[in-house]
């Protein structure tokens, strides 16, 4: 198994582990988070257009509020296997193929283990640093295909040097993503201080003025005066318009 922990001198880091759990054990995941999750529409800034899938947030207060026994048991899943501390987890529902997640860092600051369920979908990733992607077309240059049953995972510091989406693309039908974010046993982190807008993920994207297609600058899914710029013709976008 290969090690995670997160010394400052570690290097970037993404694994995928192929089957991580077996079909059965998927199948049995798969239909209790379906139905047993409350999941609903949800939008970093309230009263803007909402994200395309479906989402539930496992923190610690829902744990304590509403404790979900299929959650509790893949985090601790997670846990062992991974020597890792889970702080909170975020669960996305793809209903179909047509819903995605642009390219964004998460920036969560932690070590990310994701579970995926149901269809299979690909997640793309690129590097991000400006002169990286103003030199490319903004292609991924890596495609995990993501099956039932499968796990990947990557710390902080491969989210700091990447990007990553899920395109629109990949077989039709459901597909569940449990992300466990966590870090190493012995960690100093509470996480009852965790806020979710120093949490939220970083969207860039690229500009669809004039067939322009220069790169949007970054910006945060939670500021409400948040806005995109081109860097090639200098167009602006407002959050709503992501
Ligand atoms: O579904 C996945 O595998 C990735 C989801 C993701 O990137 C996110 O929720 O930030
Ligand atoms: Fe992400």
């Amino acid at each position: 198994m290969p090690s995670t922990s997160t010394s400052k001198k570690e290097s970037a880091q993404l694994v995928h582990e192929k089957s991580f759990l077996s079909r059965e054990k998927a199948d049995h995941y798969y239909a209790r988070l379906e139905s047993e999750l409350p999941w609903g529409p949800f939008s970093w800034v309230p009263g803007t257009k909402p994200l395309k899938q479906l989402v539930y947030f496992y923190d610690v207060q829902e744990q304590h509020v509403r404790p979900n026994a299929c959650l509790d048991e893949l985090i601790q899943l997670v846990e062992t296997t991974y020597h890792t501390k889970s702080i909170v987890t975020w669960c996305n529902l793809f209903r179909d193929s047509n819903d995605l997640i642009d390219w964004h860092q998460d920036q969560y600051g932690m070590s990310l283990y994701v579970l995926s369920f149901g269809a299979s979908r690909p997640v793309e990733i690129r590097p991000y640093n400006w002169s990286a992607l103003l030199t490319s077309d903004g292609s991924p240059t890596q495609t995990l295909s993501l099956a039932h049953g499968d796990l990947y995972h990557w710390n902080k510091q491969f989210d700091a040097n990447h990007q990553h989406r899920v395109p629109a693309s990949g077989e039709d039908g459901k597909r569940i993503s449990i992300l466990v974010l966590g870090h190493p046993i012995g960690s100093n982190v509470n996480p009852e201080k965790l806020q979710t807008d120093t949490m939220s993920p970083v969207y860039t994207g690229q500009c669809n003025s004039n067939n322009c297609q220069g790169f949007l600058g970054p910006a945060k899914a939670t500021m409400t005066n948040a806005e995109r710029k081109c860097q090639t013709c200098g167009n602006k976008y407002r959050y709503d318009s992501w």
